[in-house]
């Protein structure tokens, strides 16, 4: 029997210099699984990511992956200024020894895949949107078929019809390949729309306070499961806590994450960091 791949943090941790950033950073993500990280800025997402992508040195915890085509987007696009968006988004494949006229051919059809004109893409990264700039980094991390994709807030630049696009793209790329995906998002919808398991940060010192699964293939989810499990999300204490929004008032006393969880179904609380009555693991 084989063992499905795997990306697993244990007591994952960073500092920078004398500044310790991340702590306890426990989370374990399966092949076919979409984790959204979300917190308010500055809780160490991105130091997560880079940590996972291995720009930064783990130095204190563990971090183990069985993944062996990683690829990555950043909140800058980091295009090459001297290649026009068709060579940008074939970058990779040059580097694996892809022959030109078939890079180029992939390179294309990817490009046309997330949005871009033929012509956009015969452009150079100054002559293009910084949402177009985004969607070709995406492009360039997609067309190399990675086993797992690391996402630091790719969509935070389009607007919202390319969004559901690049939504049903992503979920498409998911359901017909063997891969994982971890993003970094500031909106809790987005998260919800995309993600099998949503870890929630706080900060001093970054930390994961609670996860949430989603049970519904995100395929599945319409604008009424979203809207609705982004309100019950936003409900929650420990979520409240994290994003630094007022608590809210509770009815007769009830525990609110117990309030929350008789709204509606599909998002489970699976661990919390956050009060005692939360921790129970509850069902929605
Ligand atoms: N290279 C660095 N050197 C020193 N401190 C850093 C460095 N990079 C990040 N930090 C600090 O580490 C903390 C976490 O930063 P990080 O970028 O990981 O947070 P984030 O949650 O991704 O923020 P945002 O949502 O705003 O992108 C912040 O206080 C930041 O100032």
């Amino acid at each position: 029997m084989t063992i499905p791949k795997r990306l697993q943090a244990q007591g994952l941790g960073h500092a920078y210099a004398l500044r310790t950033v991340l702590a306890g950073i426990d989370f374990e993500l399966p092949v076919g699984q979409v984790a959204a990280l979300v917190g308010p800025s500055g809780c160490g997402k991105t130091t997560l990511l880079h940590l996972v992508a291995g720009l930064l040195a783990v130095r204190e915890g563990r971090l183990a992956s069985d993944f062996a085509a990683p690829a990555a987007v950043f909140q800058q696009p980091r295009l090459l200024p001297w290649n026009r968006a068709l060579d940008n988004i074939a970058l990779g494949l040059k580097a694996r020894g892809v022959v030109r006229r078939e890079r180029e051919r992939r390179a294309f059809e990817l490009g046309l895949r997330v949005g871009l004109a033929a012509d956009d893409l015969e452009k150079y990264p100054h002559q293009l949107s910084g949402g177009m700039q985004s969607r070709v980094a995406l492009a360039r991390a997609l067309v190399m078929e990675p086993d797992l994709l690391l996402l630091d807030e790719p969509f935070s630049a389009l607007d919202i019809g390319l969004k559901a696009e690049l939504y049903a793209l992503l979920a498409e790329h998911l359901a017909g390949r063997e891969m994982a995906v971890l993003m970094i998002t500031h909106d809790l919808m987005e998260a919800v729309r995309l993600s099998d398991q949503l870890l929630v940060m706080a900060p001093d010192p970054g930390r994961i306070v609670a996860r949430f699964d989603l049970a519904r293939p995100a395929l599945a989810r319409d604008d009424a499961f979203v809207y609705q499990h982004t309100a019950e999300l936003l409900q929650h204490a420990t979520v409240r806590a994290s994003f630094g929004l007022p608590a809210l008032g509770t009815a007769a006393g009830a525990p609110q994450a117990e309030a929350t969880c008789q709204a509606g179904g599909g998002l489970r609380l699976v661990a919390s960091g956050g009060a005692p009555a939360a921790r129970r693991g509850l069902q929605c």
